[in-house]
């Protein structure tokens, strides 16, 4: 589903989704803003008229005009547009803020709610686009596009209005002209806002490059390819510079071009105005009037041309963001959960005080499943594992053992057939039951910037300092964070970069297990872990996996020697299982295996111990 979504054109009624979606919450702005850009394009309007007057009175009175009375309405005016433009720009920054956070808050909930299967198919750079300037880009352009539509147009129609009315005919000699004025400026805006994005586009290949250049660094060393890398960057920097040339060119001549028009339309209003007063049917007031209305007129156009096109450039943004907001997860609760709220609860309180929920069987019933439809990766695969066993894993890669343990902690779902835990599909249970029954650690763990602390609390977000350090003396972490400068205070930095992986793989150790997990699942991490970090892992998988179901994703001798039970997978399905002694008597495909991989390993433990 999220391939189609991908690869979906144009949704229908992105505009009006999005519309009815942020209009809502937000409706009080939205009105306040549109009362104040109306109020703004009246008094900028009412400028000219009082001009008019003026001229017209002096033109009548001579030294005896009312000189104070129009001074005394000019800085009314003044005033009151003063105070409503500093209104009105804190109204439009707010709600363009206020959208933005509304559309991030949305995505990123929405996107946390997602299945993997979802993220299998999403690039993280894409996604990351969506969530930041793409809803940026769409709060920017409704809260500004509202309040320059607002008043660019009433005020465009206001004065056309009162052209017409002072004198119709050079009315419509001078605003004839407005239509070519309107016209060619969409077509500059479309085509400046197109080469804009073009340019955007090839700066974040610039930077993807970069960032790849100087992340793989020795990848590209290694491999020579520092010739390679600046040509491709040179191929790119030569387009952008193409690029940035052409949209100057466009900007530079947009504005004489659009000068053009609108002197044409003040000089129709001198040659012809001029005529009239010269003839007496046209006041001098009226004629002032017409030249400044006819300039007045240029940046509304603009405005209005600029956020039109605008507008029409952000539909993809809409319907991309709309389509990330339509997907709807995979794996959720079903309905018999969601319906009965209390079992839920009970649910959720058995997980928090353990009562007597204890996980005990689990059994793969029949299972088939494939990441894509005509791609099944198990099929009719069964297994039966009584609860507190050790479970190890072995296989060829892509045999599908990850797969499974996927399935078990529910990332994916069976395509066919059940998985049963103490005989009831997890299915018809909640999924928070299943997670805090859940302890995951895996072969490239992930930890968050903060703490060391807070990085394991997040396995069990009430754990005291007391329990945190008992898990990390559990898992033989405890003496390493002491070394570190800060202990446990120590800052984790993005990603953990500042860690080892052997490190990192025993602090998410610690974080699996200080939830007290029923069933523990690890993906043993092998060449990136030093001999004293798999020394320290290796004892403390022997005491942490007392008690509990665990399965592991076996790549050392001296697991799958201690567990319970040996899983050996090959092309998905399940092909011998047993402990070690079993599996070597058979003589079977385990028997294979140790020999081609583990014998090694099994001397050089031999040699070590003699
Ligand atoms: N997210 C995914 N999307 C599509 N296909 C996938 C995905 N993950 C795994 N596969 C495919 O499923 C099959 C089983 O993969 P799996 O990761 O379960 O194997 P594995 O035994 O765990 O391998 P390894 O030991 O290398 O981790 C492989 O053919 C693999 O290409």
């Amino acid at each position: 589903m999220n391939q189609e979504y991908n690869s979906t054109p144009a949704k229908q009624g992105a505009w009006k989704t999005l519309f009815f979606m942020i209009y809502r919450p937000q409706k009080r702005v939205f009105h306040t803003l549109i009362v104040a850009a109306l109020i703004t394009a009246g008094v900028d309007a009412s400028f000219t008229l009082v001009t008019k007057s003026l001229v017209d009175d002096i033109v009548a009175n001579g030294a005896n005009a009312n000189l104070i009375g129009h001074g005394l309405m000019y800085g009314t005016l003044m005033l009151t547009i003063i105070g409503f433009i500093w209104w009105f720009i804190r109204l439009a920054g707010g709600l363009s803020t206020q959208l933005m956070y509304d559309l991030r808050k949305d995505s990123f909930e929405h996107l946390q709610r997602l299945s993997f299967r979802f993220f299998d198919n999403n690039a993280v750079g894409w996604l990351l686009a969506r969530i930041t300037s793409d809803t940026q880009r769409i709060a920017n352009v409704i809260a500004w596009g509202t309040l320059d539509l607002f008043w660019g147009i009433p005020y465009i129609v206001g004065i056309f209005g009162v052209l017409l009315y002072l004198d119709w005919q050079l009315g419509l000699i001078v605003l004839g002209l407005f239509p070519f004025l309107a016209g060619v400026a969409m077509w500059f805006n479309i085509r400046i806002l197109d080469s804009s994005r073009k340019l955007r586009k090839t700066n974040s290949r610039i930077t993807a490059i970069y960032n790849e250049s100087i992340s793989g660094v020795q990848t590209s060393k290694v491999l020579v390819r520092e010739a390679e890398n600046l040509r491709e960057f040179q191929q790119d920097t030569n387009k952008m510079y193409g690029q940035s040339m052409y949209n100057l060119l466009l900007t530079s001549a947009f504005f004489p071009f659009v000068n053009v028009f609108v002197s044409m339309a003040t000089g129709a209003a001198l040659w012809f105005g001029g005529a009239s007063v010269l003839a007496g049917t046209l006041t001098l007031g009226t004629l002032v009037a017409f030249m400044f209305y006819a300039r007045a007129l240029m940046d509304p156009m603009l405005e209005v041309s600029g956020k039109l096109a605008e507008l029409q450039r952000t539909t993809a943004c809409v319907e991309r963001v709309i389509g990330l907001l339509d997907v709807e997860p995979e794996i959720i609760d079903s309905e018999t959960v969601t319906r009965n709220i209390e079992q839920a609860m009970a649910e959720a309180a058995e997980t928090i005080d353990g009562g007597d929920a204890e996980i005990r069987d689990i059994e793969f019933k029949h299972v088939s499943f494939g990441y894509k439809p005509d791609e099944p990766v198990l099929k009719d695969f069964n297994l039966s594992v009584p609860a507190g066993s050790s479970v190890a894993l072995v296989g060829a890669t892509g045999s599908g053992k990850s797969t499974i343990v996927s399935l078990l902690c529910r990332f994916y779902e069976p395509t066919d057939g059940q998985i049963l835990i103490n005989g009831q599909d997890y299915r018809e249970r909640s999924l928070a039951w299943l997670q805090s029954n859940l302890g995951i650690v895996l072969q490239t763990p992930f930890l968050f910037t903060g703490t060391i602390r807070s990085n394991i609390r997040y396995g069990n977000l009430e754990a005291t300092d007391e329990q945190i350090e008992a898990a990390a003396k559990a898992v033989n972490v405890h003496d390493l964070i002491m070394q570190m400068d800060k202990g446990y205070e120590t800052e984790v930095q993005e990603g953990g970069n500042n860690l080892s992986t052997g490190q990192k793989q025993l602090i998410s150790f610690a974080r699996a297990i200080i939830g007290d997990p029923q069933i523990l699942v690890m993906d043993e991490a092998t060449s990136s872990v030093d001999t004293q970090t798999e020394h320290l892992l290796q004892e403390s998988l022997q005491t942490v996996l007392q008690g509990r179901t665990s399965f592991v994703i076996a790549h050392r001798l001296s697991t799958i020697r201690s567990a319970d039970l040996i899983l050996v997978i090959d092309g998905g399905e399940l092909v011998e299982q047993g402990t070690h002694e079993q599996l070597l008597a058979q003589k079977g495909r385990y028997y294979g295996l140790y020999q081609k991989q583990f014998q090694t390993e099994s001397e050089e433990q031999l040699l070590h111990q003699s």
